[in-house]
């Protein structure tokens, strides 16, 4: 069931195509440090393989992947199944519950200073449905998050605090990449959650 985003307006950030929302002080600041702590102990953080052109790469970043049992998710050719929710991850979910927004799953990355990354991408994989809704929270080490638009180039850069939620909606994955860029000069780890819905489907149809 899809329920209304119930964040108010004045957080909406005007970009065309879009549906985006960003609360800066969404956790108080010691509230952001403690779940901070929580989960860099809590989650058992990994690095990523990916196989692009016959090539294996280590991602520039440590990840995990949690959720409900059945929230399988196919990623850069692989099936991840999901961890069970630590009690942190469980916690941060039902607080964007009384938001509107209801999730199965969570990716979890931690860059461990300016030097890791995510590059340019659209979260679109079709287990997420037409409209996605990418509820992010951030925590740490403050780092740029860039949108561009895909037809007019547009860009638009949010310096994504610690205790912030940044929600992309509706039509935002159709028209929007997004990516994490390198930033050298920045020496503090970041964790990120983007929790997310993934629609059950045939298994089958992931193979
Ligand atoms: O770390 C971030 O803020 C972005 C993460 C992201 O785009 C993703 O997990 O798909
Ligand atoms: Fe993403």
């Amino acid at each position: 069931m899809q329920h209304r985003i119930a964040i108010p307006s004045r957080y909406r950030l005007d970009a065309q195509d879009s549906e985006l929302y960003y609360i800066a002080d969404w956790l108080p600041i010691n509230e952001a440090n403690s779940a901070f702590q929580s989960l860099r102990e809590e989650i058992t953080w990994e690095q990523g393989e990916v196989f692009i052109f016959g090539k294996h790469h280590l991602t520039p970043r440590l990840q995990s992947w949690h959720g409900e049992p059945d929230a399988v998710y196919a990623y850069s050719n692989k099936m991840l199944l999901p961890k069970p929710w630590t009690p942190s991850l469980l916690n941060l979910k039902r607080k964007l519950e009384d938001l509107g927004i209801f999730t199965n799953s969570v990716l979890a990355n931690l860059y461990r200073d300016g030097n890791d990354k995510m590059g340019w991408h659209r979260d679109n994989e079709k287990e997420l449905g037409p409209q996605p809704v990418i509820a992010s929270l951030s925590f740490g080490g403050q780092r740029d998050f860039v949108l561009r638009h895909r037809l007019t180039k547009q860009r638009i850069c949010i310096p994504l605090e610690n205790g912030s939620l940044f929600v992309m909606a509706g039509q935002t994955q159709h028209f929007w990449e997004h990516c994490l860029p390198r930033r050298a000069r920045c020496h503090h780890e970041r964790i990120n959650l983007t929790y997310r819905t993934i629609i059950m489907g045939n298994p089958e149809e992931f193979v």
